[in-house]
């Protein structure tokens, strides 16, 4: 297959790595320093899914308009983050519209964005549960090698989406699920594990094993499937969690629902996974929190709800954005605590130091 991918993070260089291996042609969009390693000498890929360097791969700082709509690829990889999808869309819309495209996307947003945008498209959404870092352009290292759950809308897979997984699925190890839209749910709940990363610059596992912050984090995820029930919404499965399970951890008081956060961090194995937002951080870039927390923030209010413990951990990580200064536990308690008290959470996160 003719395969491009739109987006040269960790992620996008993952997938692109991977399809390189299995043997597809795959053209690459990157840009600055990530262009010219991958340029020079490919894509080196180690970690949970082997070491690689690509072969054939080639990287490209746009896509060209084809001659014949749709014309240059079979299929499309959008592996760009929530804040890029415009951009992306307007930059390389004209090249891809009429190709299917697999918008690789954190949130709610991605795929009813891209469908909308390219009308002759059709789109399917993945979510990964896949952590790659980003080690130095060129180089990407695969600290968890998880399933990518593909599908699209509310019902069973369909005809496409399953030719995608019989095509790709060994490769990338897709897995088509059903209810894609309640899973983007889900995955929504996996990402609480992003934010506190970012504020205290810790990684995953790390955040997990201190308490004062499993215990936020634990109270973030509950927040978050309260809000999505509150909304009607059915969570999706994934990562053998599905609606009943999720719906009972809501339930349950803090201390019990330690246990799903510490769930997730033992699947991550031993190396260290800073998750994408402190990667984004890392790198002076704007994070996706606002698609992430944000996004249940905004979700709480369309159903005249708040979520306090979200809107804190989005305004810290904005606070972190700004000064490069990351929190203690015990200021990022300190804020949670206020916030759920009733203090205002964003106007007070500078303050906090
Ligand atoms: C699944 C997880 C948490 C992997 O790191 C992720 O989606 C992310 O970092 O954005």
């Amino acid at each position: 297959m003719r395969v491009a991918v739109i987006g040269a993070g960790a992620l996008g260089c993952t997938f692109a790595a991977l399809l390189d291996r299995a043997g597809h042609d795959v053209t690459l969009v990157a840009r600055g320093a990530q262009l010219e390693a991958v340029s020079a000498s490919g894509i080196h890929l180690n970690g949970g899914f082997g070491d690689w360097q690509t072969t054939k791969l080639v990287a490209v700082p746009r896509l060209e308009t084809p001659p014949t709509p749709g014309g240059d690829f079979d299929l499309v990889f959008l592996a760009v983050k929530a804040q890029d999808t415009a951009t992306a869309i307007a930059e390389h819309g004209g090249a891809i519209d009429g190709t299917p495209v697999i918008v690789v996307q954190n949130g709610l947003d991605g795929v009813d964005t891209v469908s909308k945008s390219l009308v002759d498209s059709s789109c399917v959404g993945a979510l990964s549960i896949v952590a790659a870092s980003y080690l130095e352009p060129g180089s990407v290292r695969v600290t968890t090698p998880a399933t990518t759950y593909i599908g699209r809308g509310t019902g069973d897979p369909d005809a496409e989406v399953r030719r995608i997984e019989a095509e790709l699925g060994d490769a990338l190890r897709l897995t088509a699920i059903g209810n894609f839209v309640g899973a983007q749910w889900t995955k929504l709940l996996v990402n609480q594990l992003n934010a506190l990363p970012a504020i205290t610059g810790l990684s995953v596992q790390e955040v997990v094993a201190d308490r004062t912050l499993r215990l936020i984090m634990t109270r973030s995820m509950r927040e978050t499937v309260r809000v999505g029930a509150a909304t009607g919404i059915r969570f999706g499965s994934i990562q053998g969690l599905g609606n009943l399970r999720l719906r009972f951890f809501a339930r349950l008081p803090v201390v019990l629902g330690q246990a799903l956060p510490a769930r997730f961090a033992s699947r991550m194995g031993p190396v260290p996974n800073p998750g994408s937002t402190l990667q984004s951080i890392r790198r002076g870039q704007r994070t996706e929190i606002d698609f992430l927390n944000g996004a249940v923030v905004r979700q709480a209010r369309l159903v005249g709800r708040r979520a306090p413990v979200n809107e804190t951990l989005t305004a810290l990580v904005h606070e972190v954005e700004k000064t490069g200064v990351f929190f203690t536990p015990r200021q990022v308690a300190d804020a949670v605590a206020g916030a759920e008290a009733g203090t205002s959470a964003g106007s007070s996160a500078g303050s906090l130091r």
